[in-house]
């Protein structure tokens, strides 16, 4: 497919099945402390996605895929009717960790399938599902790498948001796969990182990321970013997904939205990278999507410094809507489609 030695890529891994429990890299902790937390239950696990210790649509798919596996130790079952019966709640604990990435309820919704085609081998069937939920993305990711790399001309700078790297997916990347390729490919000449708040992402792992791979990554404030499509430095926006829509309308880190209005005011080119299995053609249009509203004492520390006098408010949306008609593309596993809308999307994914 392309000279990229993804070998070099695969150092970090963000989460590890040992074959009795799944080791979830700690992300609130780094880039200064590399800790596993060590998940024996799927409660264990559901807890960890909603504090964010495993964060990013793929990945939080990829370990409740794991969490089910865990749960599936735990029962007794006659049967594959009866275990689906007794881990349905476990399932719907999982499912309601965190709302907006599609990938959770795709992810859960696989391991229900395997369950329900399976025979007696139910418990060998639901774990080969995780594994291949867990593969499928890392394939899923070197294939977006190369055909997203493809659309960047040669001597580009691109501004990317969040995190959308080996911490968010089974490895490589989305958004930061394209990145990693088209640095590879000689494509690309300047990253740049939004800081990403509140939780810094950007700040915390993206950049971090890229330094583990030699690339130099160019920290910015998130505030700044239409300042510096302004001055020219930057042809293409590309950023990850959390749920994309039947007409192209994609959900995503807080800030996205912001990003494409000014990538389009400034002629830069706004690249959505997801896997299939971000898409969602059930849901319409993005105003119909749940955006997760965090704790607002995420707004009021930094670090752990409080940096907000006591008593004041603070809205703390995590997600926002970015309408199709502000997307250049969309580059998945299948394919790109190009400036996306209801017509192009339905060519692509049916429904
Ligand atoms: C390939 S990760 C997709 C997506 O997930 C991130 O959100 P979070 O860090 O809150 O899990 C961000 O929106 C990424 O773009």
């Amino acid at each position: 497919m392309d000279d990229i030695d993804y070998a070099r890529y695969d150092r970090i891994r963000p989460i590890r099945w040992t074959g009795d429990t799944l080791e979830l890299l700690d992300q609130r902790k780094l880039p200064f402390a590399t800790e596993y937390l060590t998940c024996t239950t799927s409660d264990e696990v559901a807890s960890a996605i909603h504090a964010l210790a495993v964060r990013g649509a793929p990945a939080i798919g990829i370990a409740a895929a794991w969490g089910v596996v865990l749960a599936e130790r735990a029962i007794d079952a006659t049967d594959a009717i009866d275990a689906a019966a007794k881990l349905e709640p476990a399932l719907q604990r999982l499912n309601a960790a965190r709302p907006t990435a599609v990938n959770l309820a795709w992810a859960l919704g696989r391991m229900r399938a395997a369950l329900a085609r399976a025979g007696h081998d139910w418990r060998d069937a639901l774990e080969r599902e995780a594994a291949a939920i867990d593969t499928e993305d890392l394939a899923a990711n070197r294939r977006m790498g190369a055909l997203g790399a493809s659309l960047i001309e040669p001597g580009s700078g691109v501004l990317t948001h969040c995190n959308t790297g080996s911490l968010a997916t089974a490895g490589f990347g989305t958004a930061l796969g394209v990145i990693r390729a088209g640095v590879a490919q000689g494509r690309i000449d300047k990253v740049f990182a939004g800081e990403t708040r509140p939780w810094l992402q950007g700040a915390r792992l993206t950049v971090w990321e890229l330094q583990q791979d030699g690339i130099d990554a160019t920290l910015i404030a998130d505030s700044a970013a239409s300042h510096l499509m302004k001055g020219g430095k930057v042809q293409w926006v590309v950023v990850g997904a959390d749920r994309i829509c039947a007409n192209g309308d994609t959900a995503n880190k807080i800030g996205t939205y912001q990003l494409a209005i000014a990538a389009r005011h400034h002629g830069v080119g706004f690249m959505v990278v997801a896997p299939s299995s971000t898409v969602d053609m059930a849901t319409a249009s993005g105003d119909l999507i749940e955006i997760e509203e965090r704790d607002a004492a995420e707004l009021h520390s930094v670090g752990g410094s409080r940096t907000v006098a006591e008593g004041i408010d603070a809205w703390n949306p995590v997600f926002d809507v970015t309408p199709h008609d502000l997307i250049d593309a969309i580059v998945t596993e299948r394919g790109v489609i190009r400036r996306p809308d209801a017509a192009s999307m339905r060519a692509a994914f049916g429904g």
